[in-house]
Formats: structure tokens, C-alpha cells, sequence
């Protein structure tokens, strides 16, 4: 086993903060080249800075709405002739509204299904050609991480309506690409977290497992999800993990 990701380009999708930030930094330390996207280019900018300052591996940083599919398509191509190719690609870009149904908003639904299901489309669809050629190269091998949540194997509780749904999308297309890919050595799998101490879970109204939010538990930190991307890619080439769930140790559901 090589936990050495000299020598990669990863991808990570919603790097301005929480986990995509964490597993951007996590990637990093372990030599691998990082392309951060996100809305907020201030603060991928920022973050590539601190990388940098730290001389660990090439950061590059953009901002990219995934909900904008010429975007994503042009950003992927100038990652890819900037960068020589793609490895790796980590779908985190997401968004959750936890209300009951009779009250929802549809314009947030919406915005679920187009963030949480069409970003990851869009953006493993312009990856695609690029893993496909990583993995007839050198390496031998690409990945697609996309992170998914407990609420995409099950619904963990009421209000979780739209992002359960989103999150269920996710986990099928995934499974669908890791049977469509075994032969071609692109490993597609899907991390599943509970609670992650966020800007998801700390701003605004949000429905928390057990009816207790993210204070009161002993929430994961990002650190604990990126910790499990890093372990995903760095497997050897015939290992595939193909999904980790964590939660943190109290949460039930
Ligand atoms: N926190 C939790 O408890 C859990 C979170 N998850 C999942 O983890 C992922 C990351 O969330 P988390 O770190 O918690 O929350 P954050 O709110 O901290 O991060 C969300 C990230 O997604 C980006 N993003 C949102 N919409 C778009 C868009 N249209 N285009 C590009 N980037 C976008 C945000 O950047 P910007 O606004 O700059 O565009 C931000 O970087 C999500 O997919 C979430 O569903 C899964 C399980 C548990
Ligand atoms: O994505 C959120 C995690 S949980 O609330 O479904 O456990």
C-alpha cells in the first residue's frame, strides 16, 4: 500500500469550507496536486494560499458554480491542460434544507436536486475523460470520491425529505459507474458521513439525527471525513473501497 499521492491532480468540488476544505488540506499533506472549486473564490483562494505557505504539493483554485454546466465543462479542460491531467475527482459541492414537506420551499428542492444530483453529473461526467486516461497511464488508476451521507443509504429522520433523496441519487449513480469502470480501473465510491461539524450544520434551521444539533453531539470534525477519502484513494490498485459510513460514536440513527 502507497499512501504517497505524489505525482496525483485531485479534483475537489466545494472547497471553500467543511469537508471539501479538510480533504483538500488532507490530499495535500500527502504530496498530491489540488484543484479547489467552489462559489466563493475568495475563499479557495485563501485556502490555496495557506497550502502554498506550507510548501506541501501544486495547489491551483477556481470558482465554479456546478449547477452551470459550460462552466463546469471549461474549468475541467483548462484543469486538465494546466495541470497535465486528472486523477482524481471529489464530488463535495452540496447543500441541505431540512424542512417539513408542507412547508418547503420547491425553489430549495430544487436547488437540492441541482447541486446534490445534477453538480455530480455534471462534474463526473467533464472528469471522465480525464480519469479514463490517468488510468491507461502511469498510475494505473483514478478515482471518483463522491461524498454521499448516511441519509443516502437511509432516511435518518423527519425533514430530511429532498436531501435524502439527493443523497440516495448519488449513491446509485456511483454504484452504476463502479460496475460500468471495474475493467477500466476508474474506482468510483462513496463516503457516507453522520453529523460533520460545518457550515451545513452550524448556520441556519437544519434537522439534526435525534432531534439534537451539532453542539450537542460529539459531531465529526471534517478532519474524521477527509481522513476516510484519504484512506479510499490511497489503496493499492487491485483494492477498491467502495463505500465508508462513519458517524459520530452518539449518533443513533
Ligand atoms: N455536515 C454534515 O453533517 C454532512 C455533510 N455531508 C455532505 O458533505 C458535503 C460538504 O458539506 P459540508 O462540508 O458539511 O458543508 P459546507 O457548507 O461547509 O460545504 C459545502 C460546500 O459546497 C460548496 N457548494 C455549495 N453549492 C455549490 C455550487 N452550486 N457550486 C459549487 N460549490 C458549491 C460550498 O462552497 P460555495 O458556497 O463557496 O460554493 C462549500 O464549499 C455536502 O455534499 C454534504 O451534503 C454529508 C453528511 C454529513
Ligand atoms: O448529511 C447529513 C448526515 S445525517 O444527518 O443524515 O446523518
Amino acid at each position: 500500500m502507497s499512501s504517497d499521492l505524489h505525482q496525483v491532480t485531485a479534483v475537489i468540488t466545494g472547497a471553500s469550507s467543511g469537508i471539501g476544505a479538510a480533504t483538500a488540506e488532507a490530499l495535500a499533506a500527502r504530496g498530491a496536486t489540488v484543484v479547489l472549486l467552489a462559489r466563493r473564490e475568495g475563499r479557495v483562494s485563501e485556502l490555496q494560499e495557506r497550502i502554498n505557505e506550507r510548501g506541501q504539493g501544486r495547489v491551483l483554485a477556481h470558482g465554479l458554480d456546478v449547477t452551470d454546466s459550460a462552466a463546469v465543462t471549461a474549468v475541467f479542460e483548462r484543469i486538465a491542460h494546466d495541470t497535465g491531467g486528472i486523477d482524481m475527482l471529489v464530488n463535495c459541492a452540496g447543500i441541505g434544507s431540512w424542512a417539513p414537506a408542507l412547508e418547503a420551499d420547491l425553489a430549495d428542492w430544487h436547488a437540492m436536486v441541482e447541486t446534490n444530483v445534477t453538480g455530480v453529473l455534471t462534474t463526473t461526467h467533464a472528469a471522465l475523460p480525464h480519469l479514463a486516461a490517468a488510468a491507461d497511464g502511469r498510475r494505473g488508476i483514478a478515482d471518483i470520491v463522491t461524498i454521499s451521507s448516511v441519509g443516502g443509504r437511509k432516511v435518518t429522520g423527519p425533514n430530511s425529505n429532498v436531501y435524502a433523496a439527493t443523497k440516495h441519487a448519488v449513491n446509485a449513480f456511483t454504484e452504476a459507474l463502479r460496475q460500468d469502470f471495474t475493467r477500466r480501473h476508474i474506482r468510483a465510491g462513496l463516503i457516507e458521513p453522520g453529523i460533520v461539524t460545518t457550515e451545513m450544520t452550524t448556520s441556519g434551521e437544519r434537522y439534526a439525527p435525534d432531534a439534537r444539533n451539532a453542539s450537542e453531539y460529539g459531531a465529526l470534525a471534517p478532519e474524521d471525513v477527509a481522513d476516510a477519502v484519504v484512506y479510499m484513494v490511497s489503496r493499492p490498485r487491485h483494492a477498491a473501497i467502495n463505500e465508508i459510513m462513519l458517524r459520530p460514536t452518539e449518533q443513533t440513527v
